[in-house]
């Protein structure tokens, strides 16, 4: 136990170091966080950490938690903070980067207390993905992915702890004005199009009167299709010839 310890002492030491960027992102059983994280991932460069994923790894390589996770994911119960925040530690280290997206955590007040506590990481926001429980219901019961928590029983019980204990750590979020709420209930595409638009810096995104984008630096000239920095045609049949500039803004 002791060894444990110490080493997940140097794990928090470490990180602490790197200080990452982390986004929670949350949202209801099947609301399509994962789908979207994967989208994220491909466009902004963060890494994907799911905490459903990495429990039902730590199931698979037979530790010694394996069977008390399995038994808390197919009642749709929440496993210890200690357990998940762990994994989420230990691969935030291992996976180099310094952005991260934790998708399915926190789930309770606990988890939350219990993280920044621990790790002394504030998340920068938290993506959360709203949908009526008939359509995310309709979505697990034909994801198909050969989950055993994908059932119509334990889709109940999980719809249940999220609306008693996850909401409650939406809500304080809410509050510190952290929160940025997409509607999941549209087409994917659609869903990631608003998703972009929260992570788009402030000056790169379309205006209602114009637009901005920034210009590499020592560009002197750009020809052609215009591009924000996620690579989206901004712009065509432009020619634009400037010097010393980072910046133009088209009204
Ligand atoms: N916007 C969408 N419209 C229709 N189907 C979707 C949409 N987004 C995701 N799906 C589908 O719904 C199912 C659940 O999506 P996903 O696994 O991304 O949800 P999740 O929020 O990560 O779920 P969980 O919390 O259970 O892991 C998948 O089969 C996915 O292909
Ligand atoms: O932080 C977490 C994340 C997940 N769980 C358990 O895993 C299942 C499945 O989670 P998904 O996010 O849908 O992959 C969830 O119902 C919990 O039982 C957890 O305990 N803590």
């Amino acid at each position: 136990m002791g060894t444990v310890d110490v080493a997940n002492k140097d794990v928090t030491a470490s990180l602490a170091d790197k200080k990452p960027k982390v986004v929670f992102v949350l949202g209801g059983p099947g609301s399509g966080k994962g789908t979207q994280c994967a989208n994220i991932v491909e466009h902004f460069h963060y890494t994907h950490l799911s905490a459903g994923d990495l429990l039902r790894a730590e199931i698979k390589s037979g530790s010694e938690n394996g069977t008390m996770i399995q038994n808390m994911i197919k009642e749709g119960k929440i496993v210890p903070s200690e357990v998940t925040i762990k994994l989420l530690q230990k691969a935030m280290l291992e996976s180099g980067n310094d952005k991260f997206l934790i998708d399915g955590f926190p789930r309770n007040e606990e988890n939350r207390a219990a993280f920044e506590a621990v790790t002394k990481i504030e998340p920068e926001f938290v993506l959360f993905f709203n949908c009526p429980e008939e359509e995310m219901e309709r979505r697990l019961l034909s994801r198909n992915q050969g989950r055993e928590d994908d059932n119509i029983e334990t889709i109940r019980k999980r719809f249940k702890v999220f609306l008693e204990s996850s909401l409650p750590v939406i809500e304080y979020y809410k509050a510190k004005g952290k929160v940025r709420e997409i509607d999941a209930a549209k087409p994917v595409g659609e869903v990631f199009e608003a998703v972009k638009v929260v992570f788009t810096p402030k000056d790169e995104k379309v205006k209602s009167h114009g637009f901005s984008f920034p210009l590499l630096e020592n560009e002197s000239h750009c020809l052609g299709g215009l591009r924000n920095s996620t690579g989206d045609k901004l712009a065509y049949s432009f020619e634009v010839v400037c010097h010393n500039l980072l910046h133009i803004t088209v009204f």
